[in-house]
């Protein structure tokens, strides 16, 4: 059986791994109200305030200029009383749920050096270590903070887990023990964490969510994952198991909530124990309020001899006041990725792709063309799987650029869809052929109807986002065109 080793402090030390990639979640929008949903217990008010120098909150304003919810002063506070460090920053509610943002102008820096100069990052968060949640991936496990007691039961539900692919199973009983510890970090700031139906992981989606996702593949692969959690609860929460094991979680949708915290919000690095190196698992606050982007402005980087973990603004970068600060959770990787761990996809599009005939459609909400339209070599000597000459006519022909065709809400959707139009007019534009070739083409009639082709009435933003990045759906040419934003 695996023995369990809890970390202790003096051996333990990180490096961040650049080639890492970061894993996490958000959540569209939720408020700082408490958690009942989840259980988890209301901020106390009465942690002790400290003169905090290095990291004032901003002062509330009854309506924000920028539209944005400022975050309770709790949030700082508790963070604050324990080593949290943050200059220039500060957190509010946005269209992706929680994001950091500059409180101030960050102009790139320059260091004199060897006779020249240096643009150099600068740092904007600290987050030391005993704040964070860590688990190593690989046996013998080790945590830390060192909270669960040698010999607690929680260990051998975290020993009975598959090293290879448990992680999360394993993130998610440390998290709610965490939750359970009084006094406990996690148990405050649990309360500013998405609860179960703000967190936008499919790992919480309903069947009639994952049907609307109209991707059959994704849909089966989160029902599996939601299955695999499921049973993991139903085997280590049985009703014979000791209550300190019951009361982490009481139901399997309050695991599987954890599993889905988990999967979204953990920064995977490479952890230093004397000479060994090995990966670990890590939920990091305020850190994991950061959101994604492809184009991000900063970047982490773990500081090991004081074991914190320090995120940077890039070298260079210019980052305005009220502009959102970003990192970017999936180096190379793709929008299905980022549906199925984060449940959001990347609205952007590049304009320079060639777009596989399924995607293009399905943006275009093209459907019923004759088959002789889409490859029509005459226009096109592309592999046929891609769109080729007749196609792009009948979408620059078609009436589908109306504002009735634009969902209006949420107003991201809208402008996710308007991005896109505006690529693909771009891309059509482009295309040398004239209108009137394209009706002739066509075979239109004079009355310029088109007996096969059905558009249908509104689109969503999941559906464009995710049909133009799904791994089986490529772009056709050599750039890795898919996320870039
Ligand atoms: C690590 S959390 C980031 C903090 C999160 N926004 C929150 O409210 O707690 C990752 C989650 O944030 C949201 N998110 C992050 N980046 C996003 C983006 N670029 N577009 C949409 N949602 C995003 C998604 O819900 C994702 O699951």
């Amino acid at each position: 059986m695996a023995i369990s080793v809890p970390l202790h402090q003096p051996t333990y030390s990180f490096f961040s791994n650049p080639q890492e990639q970061w894993k996490w979640c958000a959540k569209p929008s939720y408020s700082f109200s408490n958690n009942s949903q989840n259980n988890i217990r209301p901020i106390k008010a009465s942690v002790e305030t400290p003169p905090f120098p290095l990291f004032q909150n901003p002062k509330l304003e009854e309506t924000p200029a920028d539209g944005l919810e400022p975050a309770d002063p709790d949030f700082y506070k508790i963070g604050y009383v324990r080593s949290m460090r943050a200059y220039g920053v500060e957190f509010k509610e946005g269209p992706d749920g929680f994001g950091v943002f500059a409180s101030k102008d960050i102009e790139p820096r320059r260091r004199a050096r060897c006779g020249g100069s240096v643009l150099t990052v600068q740092l904007v968060m600290q987050i030391p270590l005993e704040l964070m949640l860590t688990i190593r991936q690989k046996l013998p496990w080790m945590f830390f903070p060192d909270i669960v007691p040698l010999g607690h039961p929680i260990f051998d539900i975290i020993n009975s887990t598959d090293p290879e692919t448990d992680w999360d199973l394993r993130l998610a009983c440390l998290l709610l023990y965490a939750f359970d510890q009084d006094d406990n970090f996690w148990q405050l700031y649990g309360d500013f964490l998405p609860n179960a139906d703000e967190c936008t992981s499919l790992l919480l989606a309903t069947e009639e969510d994952l049907m609307e996702l109209q991707d059959p593949n994704l849909a089966s692969t989160m029902r599996e994952q939601q299955k695999r959690a499921r049973e993991f609860w139903e085997k280590n929460w049985h009703s014979g198991v000791p209550l300190k094991i019951k009361r982490l979680a009481h139901d399997p949708e309050r695991f599987i909530w954890a599993v889905s915290i988990a999967q979204s919000r953990c920064i995977n690095m490479q952890v230093r124990i004397g000479a060994l190196v090995q990966d670990a698992n890590m939920l990091i606050p305020y850190a994991d309020m950061l959101n994604h982007s492809f184009q991000p402005n900063c970047f982490f980087h773990w500081r090991f001899k004081d074991r914190m973990l320090e995120v940077m603004v890039n070298a260079g970068q210019h980052v305005r006041r009220g502009e959102e600060m970003t990192v970017n959770y999936m180096h190379g990787q793709m929008n299905d990725m980022l549906m199925q761990r984060y449940g959001f996809s990347s609205p952007v599009f590049s304009g320079d792709a060639r777009i596989h005939l399924d995607s293009f459609l399905s943006v275009f909400n093209i459907s019923g063309l004759p088959e002789e339209y889409y490859h029509n070599s005459k226009i096109s000597s592309d592999e046929e799987s891609f769109i080729d000459g007749a196609v792009i006519a009948a979408a620059r022909t078609l009436p589908t650029w109306s504002d009735g065709d634009v969902p209006l809400v949420p107003s991201i959707e809208r402008k996710a869809v308007k991005e896109l139009q505006e690529e693909c007019r771009q891309m059509l534009a482009e295309f040398p052929t004239t209108s009137k070739q394209d009706q002739k083409m066509l075979g239109i009639d004079c009355t310029g109807n088109y007996s096969s082709i059905r558009l249908p009435r509104h689109w969503t933003f999941i559906k464009i986002g995710y049909c133009f990045n799904h791994d089986d759906l490529e772009f056709a040419g050599s750039e890795t065109v898919l996320l870039h934003s």
